[in-house]
């Protein structure tokens, strides 16, 4: 076993990984999460056309700049505009029409009075204070967006923002790569499923569910292959299964110095070339990432429960984005922000400490759960959003104090 550091393993797991080529098309209303494969653009300007940004009247500029409250102006109130229609009308001089927001601007209209500055008398509007500037409250066709430019770059995640442009670009269909398909599986003579009664011994398996949750999370497939028993046989046929079948496996457990310990050696015999074995990150110490002639890539993670979301979090994460064809430099997400509590370390592993950033009085501070941190204890995990970051040699961090936060 070679222990290398976090921040080796991160190079070569990214080095391993390449992205995904292979794309579907798929309805805009299902693109929630995916990620663009190619550049979207629009035929269209945006705003489409020049149109009101409020409810007033639309004017000409030169008509109203010299009015003031002691002697305001009067127009002629020709038509009105709601959103929606095209006028067909143009406005002249000492002319004025109604006009809501959203509403195209007639020929003539350079500027918008909003009705709050005016008062209506029958045919007529009395402007009570001039605009500030020619063109106030008018959104110009193109000022946001012309026609031609990039809107969205490949390997852009569609998130809330992205559906709407990707919406008002009308791409009703979007290209998308394809989702990473990963496998999950559990391995130890000691688990059972969530249904079977518990025995004297037994730990029911809950990594299972826990990578389930990270792999749709991140944008995956997951497929669940269950859990095999500490059999070198089973345990084959089971990485045989799941390396022919998804782009990524995530195992848990069997991989530290135990005699139940196999997947190191099985990987091997089926034909995996690894690459990492071990990192100097506690918790997560035993992990094996080993990739196959077919591009798979495979993490062996710890068996024990936060070591092994802590192995995802940190740097599983950081493949399934590059794979999944997500631009840009992937590394992990890190702040400084000030310690809650007191934090502790050994300092020999970079450690890291579960628990929330929260808001308070302006400013995140970082709040160590409660309870034990202990590898194995999975239920003080609860809602963690954030895992402090003590690099090797820092053994403490006083309450107060500025830490390194990896927000998850
Ligand atoms: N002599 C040494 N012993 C251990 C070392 C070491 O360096 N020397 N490393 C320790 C560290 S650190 C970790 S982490 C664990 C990793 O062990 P394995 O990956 O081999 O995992 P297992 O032995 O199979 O199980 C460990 C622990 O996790 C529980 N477990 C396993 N699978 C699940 C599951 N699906 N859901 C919930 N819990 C699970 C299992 O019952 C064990 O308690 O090794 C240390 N040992
Ligand atoms: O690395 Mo183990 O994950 O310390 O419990
Ligand atoms: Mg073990």
């Amino acid at each position: 076993m070679t222990m290398i550091s976090v921040q080796d393993a991160q190079t070569i797991i990214l080095d391993l990984v390449t992205s995904l080529q292979e794309t579907e098309t798929i309805e805009l209303d299902q693109a929630t999460g995916r990620i663009l494969a190619e550049a979207v653009t629009s035929g269209l300007d945006f705003p489409y056309w020049d149109n009101s940004a409020m409810d007033g009247y639309g004017v000409r500029f030169e008509d109203v700049n010299q009015g003031d409250t002691n002697q305001p102006i009067t127009l002629k109130i020709v038509a009105e505009i709601p959103a929606g229609i095209k006028p067909e009308i143009s406005i002249r001089s000492r002319e004025a029409c109604r006009i809501f927001t959203g509403a195209m601007l007639p020929d003539g209209v350079d500027t918008i009075i909003i009705q709050e500055k005016t008062q209506k008398q029958g045919t007529q509007v009395i402007v009570l204070s001039p605009p500030q500037y020619c063109g106030e409250f008018v959104r110009k066709k193109g000022n946001f967006y012309q026609s031609g430019d990039i809107l969205l770059s490949a390997g852009t995640k569609i998130n809330e923002p992205e559906m709407a442009i990707l919406a008002t670009a009308q791409c009703s269909q979007v290209k998308v790569y394809r989702r990473p398909r990963v496998a999950i599986l559990s391995t130890g003579n000691e688990l059972i499923t969530t249904t079977e009664k518990l025995e004297p011994g037994q730990i029911i398996d809950s990594n299972q569910y826990a990578l389930k949750a990270f792999i749709i999370k991140n944008g995956g497939i997951p497929i669940s292959l269950g859990i095999v028993k500490d059999e070198p046989a089973l345990i084959k046929q089971k990485i045989l299964e799941a390396i022919n079948t998804a782009d990524f496996v995530l195992s848990t457990g069997g991989v530290s110095v135990g005699d139940y310990d196999y997947i190191d050696n099985i990987l091997l015999e089926v034909g995996g070339e690894i690459s990492v074995d071990s990192v100097a990150m506690k918790p997560g110490k035993p992990l094996t990432v080993a990739k196959f002639d077919n591009g798979c890539v495979y993490f062996g993670l710890p068996g024990n429960p936060v070591s092994a979301l802590v192995g995802c979090w940190r740097l599983v994460k950081l493949a399934l984005d590059k794979f999944s064809g997500i631009k840009g430099e992937h590394k992990p997400q890190l702040i400084t922000v000030k310690s809650a509590h007191d934090l502790s370390s050994q300092g020999k592993r970079e450690t890291y400490i579960w628990g929330q950033l929260k808001p308070v009085n302006g400013e995140y501070l970082f709040s160590l759960a409660k309870g034990q941190q202990n590898s194995a204890n999975l239920i003080n995990l609860g809602l963690t959003n954030a895992l402090a970051m003590l690099p090797i040699g820092v053994t403490k961090i006083k309450e107060g104090e500025t830490v390194t936060v990896l927000m998850l």
